[in-house]
């Protein structure tokens, strides 16, 4: 793959943002990057972000040739300068054109949402590959693949990553015969301008609740809420949860740019608004802590032409997965999924970390799941405890430091509303001391309510908390899901994984 200076000079002359070129005629590059550590000969280098000079220097020596920038840097001096207003938005356009446009090869079905991008992404995967024959790629914040061989499926570092490596990840989709790409859209991939210039053939929009709002992300929940309406903004086909907070804003956001038409809104039940018509209801059939289905009616025209009224067994259980296998139903039949490729996909699907039971012989059921702040915990809690009323909640939850501080107070509500037992132990500390993020939590629980246990040892606190059931409990290890890695002081340091650690203790109580 090579581009040549002219295409970059038209791209972003198009779009206002060459501030000067110093470049001889003819130039041309044969990779991208925005790492020094990873440029080869003939790189063009963007400097992006909390960039430093010497990155450029170190670029420069690996046989960079080319670099863009917002300022001119003497350690680029001799390379072609391309020095614009907005690197990351030049950085979008150029990596688009230098891996080809491979959107264009792909049918894209874009999510965001606070809660259920991960777990809707995998639905619509799962579905999808029943309708193409395992030709659908997937970016999402646990797995990237980008095609069926082992090496083509890989653990993803950001929700949505750098504009760059999107572009390179579809390129090597096409490249590999995938047809269709789900991913997370994250509200930070908008405000980082990492899917600037990006148009999604559909865009699902499924719910919002304060998150992700401080120095490092975003300063309000206003500004929030708008980056995740860009998607809707930037998409040919619209969904979206009608039972979303602020979803007359976020309708509003999608007709600026789409016809009603191609805006599909489902709710769950019967609920109508007074302006807008839901092309889509559904209603449980079955929402128990062992099985999961709903009956999915079709109210407007282009709802019913859809012919997905039918009823869907779903293979992960939780009420509020009810919504993200009715937006994955739709989005898939917008990329000519059957009804029946939904109901094999939804009946199959297991989605990494995000409510994986694991049944113990005495000492009830344990879940590992995902849920990491007060909106997830709240409805993960919520959900076991109104189903299984006699069964003790037991929850081993901790908070990571240095970022989403307001998780704290949330465990602490959503533990005190729904918890038995807890035991606070540690999740990423990062720099903090975790005891502190502990002794945080615990100040906001009930302590009337809930009894609760204070271990450190996340390992130590998973086993404790399985001897603590019996029979009835439902014991939940939340938070990493399949996380790797315990961030402690700037190093991600190996974690078995809470899956691993939970069948371990299995094991162990087993072999008593
Ligand atoms: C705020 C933000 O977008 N941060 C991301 C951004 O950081 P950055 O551009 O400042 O990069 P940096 O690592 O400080 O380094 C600066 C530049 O120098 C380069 N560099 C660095 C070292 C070197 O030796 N040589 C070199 O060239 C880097 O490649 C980079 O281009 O680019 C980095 C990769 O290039 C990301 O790792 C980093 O994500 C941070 C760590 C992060 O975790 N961000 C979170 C907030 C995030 O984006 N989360 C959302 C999900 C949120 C949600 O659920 O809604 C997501 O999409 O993942
Ligand atoms: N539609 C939903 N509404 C509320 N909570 C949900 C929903 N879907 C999933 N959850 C809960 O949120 C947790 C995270 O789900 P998931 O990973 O699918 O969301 P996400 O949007 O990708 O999250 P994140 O941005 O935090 O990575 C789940 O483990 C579950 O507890």
């Amino acid at each position: 793959m090579a581009l040549g200076i002219d295409e970059i000079k038209t791209i972003l002359t198009e779009h206002g943002l060459i501030q000067e070129i110093v470049s001889g005629e003819d130039v041309s590059f044969d990779e991208v990057t925005y790492d020094s550590r990873n440029v080869k000969p003939n790189t063009l280098f963007f400097c992006k972000g909390n960039f430093k000079p010497e990155y450029l220097a170190m670029a420069k020596k690996m046989g960079a040739t080319g670099y863009v920038a917002e300022q001119k840097y003497d350690e680029g001096n001799g390379l072609t300068q391309i020095i614009v207003n907005n690197v990351q938005k030049a950085m979008s356009l150029v990596g688009a054109a230098f891996y080809c446009y491979p959107q264009n090869d792909l049918f894209v079905i874009a999510y965001t949402g606070t809660k259920g991008k991960t777990t809707s992404s995998y639905f619509a995967k799962s579905i999808l590959d029943n309708t193409n024959n395992n030709k659908t790629a997937l970016i999402s914040t646990i797995d990237t693949v980008v095609g069926n061989e082992p090496s083509q499926r890989f653990k993803s570092h950001l929700t949505t990553p750098e504009s760059l490596d999107i572009f390179n990840y579809m390129r090597q989709a096409v490249d590999n015969g995938m047809t269709s790409l789900v991913m997370e859209v994250s509200s930070q991939a908008y405000k980082k301008l990492r899917v600037y210039g990006l148009h999604f053939d559909v865009g699902i929009f499924l719910n919002i609740s304060p998150d992700h709002i401080g120095p490092n992300e975003h300063p309000t929940f206003a500004d929030y809420l708008h980056c995740k309406e860009q998607l809707m903004v930037n998409s040919t086909h619209c969904i979206i949860d009608a039972d979303t907070d602020h979803m007359l804003d976020v309708y509003e956001a999608a007709k600026a740019t789409t016809d009603p038409d191609k805006i599909y809104l489902f709710s769950r039940d019967k609920k109508e608004f007074e302006d807008v018509q839901i092309d889509f209801n559904f209603s449980s059939i079955s929402d128990t802590i062992d099985s999961n289905e709903i009956r999915v009616v079709a109210n407007s025209e282009k709802a019913k032409k859809m012919n997905v009224e039918d009823d869907y067994k779903i293979g992960v259980v939780g009420d509020y997965n009810e919504a993200n296998a009715m937006s994955a139903i739709i989005a898939s039949a917008l990329d000519n999924a059957s009804a029946q490729d939904a109901k094999k996909g939804l009946k199959d699907v297991f989605v990494p970390g995000r409510m994986e039971s694991y049944k113990s012989k005495n000492n009830g059921t344990i879940y590992v799941d995902y849920a990491h702040n007060y909106a997830s915990m709240h409805a993960l809690l919520g959900f076991l405890k109104s189903n299984n009323p006699d069964g003790k909640v037991i929850v081993v939850v901790g908070s990571p430091g240095n970022k989403g501080l307001d998780r704290r107070e949330g465990f602490g509500k959503a533990l005190t509303e729904s918890a038995d037992i807890a035991f606070l132990t540690s999740d990423d500390p990062a720099f903090e001391d975790p005891k502190d993020i502990i002794n945080e939590i615990d100040s906001y629980i009930n302590h009337d309510k809930v009894d609760v246990h204070i271990e450190l040892d996340r390992k130590m606190a998973i086993k404790k908390a399985i001897h603590a059931g019996d029979n009835n409990a439902m014991i939940v290890v939340a938070g990493k899901g399949r996380d790797p890695y315990q961030k402690i002081n700037g190093v991600d340091t190996p974690y078995e994984t809470d899956p691993v650690v939970v069948q371990n203790v299995l094991r162990g109580i087993d072999n008593e």
